[in-house]
């Protein structure tokens, strides 16, 4: 998504991650020449599949090496193709975070 840059501003987690599901689930009657997202959407389920195992490698790499931008960008795009994963199977942020919560010792 762009270019990887040495500072980011930390955000709230919350409402980044709500606008981001919404976003997605928004994208469902998008144009797919204009967007990525619906593209993943509305094609082929293993597309977006190779692409969440792609960039969970790639996290995994850029942690071997240790390079703390690097990790911060391909978990960006995990997170991303994750959450377009979880979309396309009705999973949502709130049942996640539910699952999550129910494992709190
Ligand atoms: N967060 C993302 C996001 N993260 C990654 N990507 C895309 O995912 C693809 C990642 O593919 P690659 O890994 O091959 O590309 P890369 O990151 O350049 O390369 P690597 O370094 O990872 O190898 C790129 O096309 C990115 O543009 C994203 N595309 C969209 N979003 C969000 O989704 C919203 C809707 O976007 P549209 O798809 O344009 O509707 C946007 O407003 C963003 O908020």
């Amino acid at each position: 998504m762009g270019e990887r840059t040495a500072n980011v501003e930390p955000r709230p987690v919350g409402p980044v991650l709500e606008e981001l599901a919404a976003t997605i689930a928004g994208r469902w009657d998008a144009d797919p020449e204009a967007s990525y997202t619906v593209r993943l959407l509305k094609g082929p389920e293993d597309r977006v599949l190779k692409k969440v195992c792609e960039e969970a490698v790639e996290v995994a790499l850029a942690s071997k090496d240790g390079d703390h931008d690097h990790v911060r960008y391909e978990a960006a795009d995990l997170v991303y193709h994750l959450m377009v994963c979880l979309e396309r199977q009705g999973v949502s942020l709130e049942e996640l975070a539910g699952e999550l919560a129910a494992r709190f010792k």
